[in-house]
């Protein structure tokens, strides 16, 4: 079986030939190639917050109906905020402490563990922006397997207690993931014993994982910016946590754009495209974003999580029958991510069974990859 690392190597994507920002520098001016709107534009107007008072959904992990509010959520939002997981506030500290130290470091040090052109892993810019034509504010650290390498490269005295920081964040996560995946399965009638790689007690040790560090530094012109732009994750599911400063949003279908703010202790959990097929399309695969803003540094973690890169994702038989046509051809995490390559937030209508097309509404299929703003 193929490593994620392996797999996102096998589908390159190629970012732009932009030498990489240094944001203490971009503090006084801020460059064209950042501009997603013109000043002054109308598009400041479809740009701005919603005013919206839907909000995402925050539930109780030990709430005794937490599978059924989950598989709510789920439904109707494909994202919710978790709290009471059980997760230790210690762990939230040190891996923020992390972030912190390391996007503080002067930009030459950070590009010693920069990605390789062809690689995934260390420090750069966000996989996504290659689909763009203007630039992000916003910096990404990126690790798969053990980030000891490219630690030692930043740290070279400190870099065993981070990495030992990474390691706990990273087990604490593959086991509440695998809780997850049991409660999210469990709300579509979909038990441990119908996911072959779950394991007899649900562990879904197979599964594979990549943590995502992404820092976006203050902005002198926040409006025009985009931290982060729409995407939806590749994912079964993402853990993420974030500092407590806001800018994560949310499409909800007939809302616009729903702002996420930190809850202290908090985790945002999403949907994404791999258990939206393995839902048979029930649960989207959220479409989100991040906006930056003029005073505050936003640091967030992802735990990007998902199956074993060669095991088959495709609807569960329990939800196809009749009169619920399966609507996904079976695909590897490894081919999605070739999908995802090639098509960025069209990959789910590209592995739509073809007769399923006409007269269903894909979640995804009127987000265009085209510079949009809206
Ligand atoms: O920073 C955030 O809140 C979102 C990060 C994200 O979407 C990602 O890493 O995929
Ligand atoms: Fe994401």
């Amino acid at each position: 079986m193929p490593s994620l690392s392996e797999a996102f190597q096998d589908h390159p994507v190629y970012l732009h030939h932009h030498k990489h920002p240094d944001f203490n520098s971009l503090q006084q001016q801020f460059p064209e190639s950042y501009a997603w709107t013109q000043p002054d534009s109308d598009h400041h107007h479809h740009y701005s917050d919603n005013t919206t008072t839907n909000t995402v959904p925050v539930i109780d992990f030990k709430d005794p109906n937490a599978s059924n509010l989950i598989g709510h959520a789920c439904k109707t939002w494909g994202v919710f905020q978790l709290v009471n997981h059980g997760i230790p506030i210690k762990l939230f500290t040190d891996i923020q402490t992390a972030c912190l130290a390391l996007f503080s470091l002067p930009l030459h040090q950070k590009l010693k563990a920069a990605r390789s052109p062809d690689g995934v892993a260390g420090y750069g810019r966000a996989r996504i922006s290659s689909f763009f034509p203007k630039l992000m504010w916003s910096e990404c650290f990126t690790i798969l397997d053990s980030p000891l390498h490219l630690f030692l490269q930043l740290w070279p005295q400190e870099y065993a207690k981070y990495c030992e920081i990474v390691k706990e964040y990273e087990a604490a996560m593959k086991k509440l993931a695998a809780k997850l995946m049991c409660l999210v399965l469990a709300s579509l009638g979909i038990s441990k014993e119908d996911i072959k790689w779950a394991g007899p007690r649900g562990e879904f040790n197979g599964a594979c994982a990549a943590l995502h560090l992404n820092s976006y530094p203050s902005c002198p012109d926040p409006d025009r910016a985009m931290g982060l732009a729409a995407h939806t994750d590749s994912t079964l599911l993402t853990i993420l946590h974030q500092n407590n400063v806001s800018g994560l949003q949310v499409l909800k279908d007939g809302e616009g754009w729903v702002a996420l703010p930190p809850l202290a202790g908090g985790l945002v959990i999403n949907i994404g495209d791999l258990l939206h097929i393995l839902s048979n399309g029930l649960y989207p695969s959220v479409l989100h974003r991040v906006r930056v803003n003029r005073s505050r540094q936003r640091f967030s973690v992802a735990y990007l999580y998902g199956p074993p890169t060669n095991v088959e994702i495709s609807p569960n038989e329990k939800l196809v029958g009749p009169g619920r046509p399966s609507l996904f051809q079976s695909v590897t995490w490894n081919e999605y991510l070739g999908k995802k390559a090639k098509h960025f937030n069209k990959a789910l209508s590209a592995v739509r069974v073809s007769s399923s097309i006409n007269g269903l509404f894909d979640v995804n299929e009127d987000q265009n990859n085209d510079f949009q703003v809206g």
